[in-house]
This record gives structure tokens, C-alpha cells and sequence, in this order.
């Protein structure tokens, strides 16, 4: 999906393009303590930068056993979300593509980037989260494909965020902080 496709957001918007794979083991699921940059402190699944010519699924497997070890193949990652990510004042808007995947094949090592833990589907460390995670997880527990546009303060404030139906495009959240204009 490209930043045209996206009803959400301005059509010439800059966009920098990253993957997010959320591995699941029966009803557990794979996350990474990050250690450095970006969501750094933070609890996530893993993905990371696309690069110039990557097949943005080749990414997604490339990330995962860059920050943990596991092997996964491309035919086994289910696209879940496309999600935007816009930061007042940053002309730069994040395009995360996330994946789900349950065809993990390996070992799970620590990174210099992330250290894994399993934890069960249903109790995951929301307070030690990136803020939109708890909005749109129970999506992803309810296997509902979805695209989402979140627009935050700094990154702990999140001003507003809708989320529609992956194909049809009808609204299933929305919520906006009193005199946010989207
Ligand atoms: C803003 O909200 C976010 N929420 C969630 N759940 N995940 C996010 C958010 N913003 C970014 N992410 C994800 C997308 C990527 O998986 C990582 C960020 O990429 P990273 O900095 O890890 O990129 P790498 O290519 O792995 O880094 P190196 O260049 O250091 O290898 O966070
Ligand atoms: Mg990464
Ligand atoms: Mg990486």
C-alpha cells in the first residue's frame, strides 16, 4: 500500500516505511524489550526499516532474524495492519506494514537491538508499550485486518487515531482529543 492509497493522510506526505511482525507460539506471543533508538525501553514485535528495493514482506522476515534469531518464510507472513504514524512537527509520517506469523522455525536469541520474551496473547506489558499498541491489539487478537492512522504529541501523547476495515475502509475506532483538527 502506498501513502496515495491511504484516505487518511495527504497524498504528497513523506513516508518512510517500516515492518512489524507479532510472532505467536500457541497462545503466546513473541515481543523484544528494544534496547536502542527508536521505542527504545519499550516492549514490541519486531521489524525495522525497509531498504531501498526490498520487498517490504523480505524486510519483515529479514528484521526478525536480524533482532531474534528466528527464521520465518515471506508465504507465512499474514498481513494484519498497515498503520501511520504522524508526529507533530515532523514532516516524516511512519508507514508500518505488521505481520503475524505462526511458522517460526529456529531458536529465539537476544540481539544487540531487542531482548525477547514470550508473554501470553492476552496479558501483554501495555504499560511498558508504545501507547497505540493497546488500541489496536485487541484487533490483532480478534484477527481483524485493519489500516489505522494515529497522529501523536512527542511520542507518550497520542492527539488522535482512527482506525477503518482493511478492504472496505469503514470506520471501526475513532477518537480525537478536544480541538485536534484531522
Ligand atoms: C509510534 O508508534 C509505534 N507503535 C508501534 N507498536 N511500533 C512502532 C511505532 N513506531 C515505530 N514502530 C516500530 C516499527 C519498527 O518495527 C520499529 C522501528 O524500527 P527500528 O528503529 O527498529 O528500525 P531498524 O531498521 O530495526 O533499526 P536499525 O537501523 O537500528 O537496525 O518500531
Ligand atoms: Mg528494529
Ligand atoms: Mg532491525
Amino acid at each position: 500500500m502506498t501513502a496515495g492509497q491511504c484516505i487518511d493522510i495527504p497524498v504528497n506526505a513523506k513516508i518512510k516505511v517500516f515492518t512489524l511482525a507479532l510472532l505467536n507460539k500457541d497462545d503466546e506471543i513473541l515481543l523484544g524489550l528494544k534496547k536502542r533508538g527508536l521505542g527504545e525501553g519499550l516492549w514490541n514485535g519486531f521489524g525495522g526499516k525497509v531498504d531501498p528495493g526490498e520487498e517490504i514482506v523480505d524486510a519483515a522476515v529479514r528484521e526478525v532474524k536480524e533482532e531474534c534469531g528466528l527464521t520465518v518464510l515471506p508465504t507465512d507472513m499474514e498481513n494484519l495492519a498497515v498503520i501511520h504514524f504522524e508526529f507533530v512537527d515532523d514532516p516524516v509520517i511512519l508507514e508500518v506494514h505488521v505481520f503475524k506469523c505462526s511458522k517460526l522455525a529456529g531458536v529465539v536469541e537476544e540481539s544487540d537491538e531487542m531482548s525477547p520474551k514470550w508473554f501470553p496473547r492476552d496479558n501483554v506489558p501495555h504499560s511498558q508499550m508504545w501507547p497505540d499498541d493497546e488500541v489496536w491489539y485487541p484487533l490483532y487478537l480478534s484477527g481483524t485486518k485493519f489500516r489505522a492512522y494515529f497522529l501523536f504529541q512527542g511520542y507518550k501523547t497520542i492527539l488522535s487515531y482512527i482506525i477503518r476495515d482493511f478492504y472496505d475502509h469503514t470506520v471501526i475506532l475513532k477518537e480525537k482529543k478536544k480541538d485536534v483538527i484531522i
